[in-house]
């Protein structure tokens, strides 16, 4: 590879639909499972919301396989959001999985397309959140689509929420973040992407809009000039999940996002990855030499040891002799019995919907 040339992550683009309830993630999703069948797009599907009633479309992967969430709420007498957070701990603990079939898949798609839940934060704030994200992030091209619900933002302090939100994931994943203003056929975007591109527009709406409190206007004011420079890195599109227009946008916001994702978060993982190495085998050289120093000093007519290569493996050494069993004592446990009594059961493993799979595969 060419000097200051980016390397580039082979495989498909993961991209996780974030947004307030109701913002229009899973119709967005539906939107592009059926654009992508259309143009012939390969897409895989997840849906990571356990307590969707309905998925629109097929999963692949669907979170509700794995973690039953009205038993969840039953059996820890959690509320829907905390039931919802701990189907995600639940799942989460099975990611390794998911990512193993992910890998296996890599070449057969090109984007992959997952549903978080409704409650933003049970996603983005929670440890299980950030884990998938990392996970996903850790080899694959993996951005953030910010899901805004653009009829809903016409009010200059539902835009700058939004926006604070928005800004608080990208620093809290680190991902690239395209925000995609849904529900255009409702509203049209600009006055929102006025307000982004000229803070002083913003402040024009902030002084016409009676509704807000003095205190919250002038906070609003403050918080646009420090999101200018957020906005100068916020990749956006217009789209109407319920007519598709702007979705051939949505797919090229989606490459733009493998560049990004290359050039920042791809390029800081292969740097610690690189140096998590370099730190290892500088580790066993080290190691190696100081065993050679110690055994000289021991017995300077010796040989130094082999280097670790050269160790035998350890599944060639010959099995040890299992020790007998304990003689039985009054009261003991018959052998049948668990040993240690599991208070809870482990969740199942993550299956995948095989029949789903196979159907979405080959509609691809
Ligand atoms: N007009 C219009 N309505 C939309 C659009 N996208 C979604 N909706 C509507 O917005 C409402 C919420 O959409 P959902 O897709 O359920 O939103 P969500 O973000 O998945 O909701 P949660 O799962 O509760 O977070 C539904 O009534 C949709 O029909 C759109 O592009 N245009």
């Amino acid at each position: 590879m060419a000097e200051g040339e980016v390397e580039r992550t082979p495989g498909p683009v993961v991209a996780l639909l974030i947004g307030m309830a109701g913002s229009g993630k899973s119709t967005l999703f539906h939107r592009i499972h059926y654009e992508a069948a259309q143009t012939g797009k390969r897409c895989y599907f997840i849906n990571l919301d356990p307590a969707a009633l309905e998925v629109p479309v097929e999963a692949n992967i669907d979170i509700r396989d794995t973690v039953d969430y009205k038993g969840v709420m039953r059996e820890y007498s959690l509320g829907p959001n905390g039931a919802i957070v701990t189907s995600l701990n639940l799942f989460a603990t099975q990611f390794g999985d998911v990512m193993d079939i992910l890998d296996e898949r890599t070449k057969e798609f090109d984007y992959i397309i997952i549903d978080t839940p409704g409650q933003i934060e049970a996603f983005t704030w929670s440890a299980s959140g950030q884990l998938i994200a990392e996970s996903l992030a850790s080899t694959l091209a993996t951005c953030v689509v910010y899901v805004v619900d653009t009829p809903r933002s016409r009010s200059p302090a539902t835009f700058m929420s939004n926006m604070v939100y928005a800004c608080s994931i990208l620093h809290k994943l680190r991902l690239p973040l395209v925000a995609a203003f849904n529900k255009i056929d409702v509203q049209p975007p600009e006055t929102c992407f006025s307000w982004m591109d000229d803070f002083e527009a913003f402040h024009v709406a902030l002084d016409e809009d009676d509704s807000s409190e003095a205190y919250v206007t002038s906070l609003h004011r403050s918080m646009s000039l420090v999101l200018d420079e957020f906005y100068r890195v916020l990749d956006r599109v217009a789209v109407s999940a319920a007519t598709g227009e702007g979705i051939d946008n949505f797919w090229a916001k989606l490459d733009a996002s493998r560049l990004l994702y290359d050039e920042t978060y791809g390029a800081e993982i292969r740097r610690k990855k690189a140096d998590y190495r370099k730190r290892h085998d500088d580790n066993v050289e080290e190691n190696m030499a100081r065993l050679r120093v110690d055994v000289a000093e021991l017995d300077p007519d010796s040989q130094p040891p082999p280097p670790p290569a050269m160790v035998a493996p350890v599944s060639n050494t010959p099995p040890r002799q299992p020790p007998p069993p304990p003689a039985a004592t009054k009261g003991a446990k018959s052998p049948d019995e668990p040993a240690v009594a599991y208070v809870r059961d482990a969740p199942p493993r993550v299956r995948t919907r095989s029949k789903q799979d196979t159907r979405a595969s080959s509609s691809s």
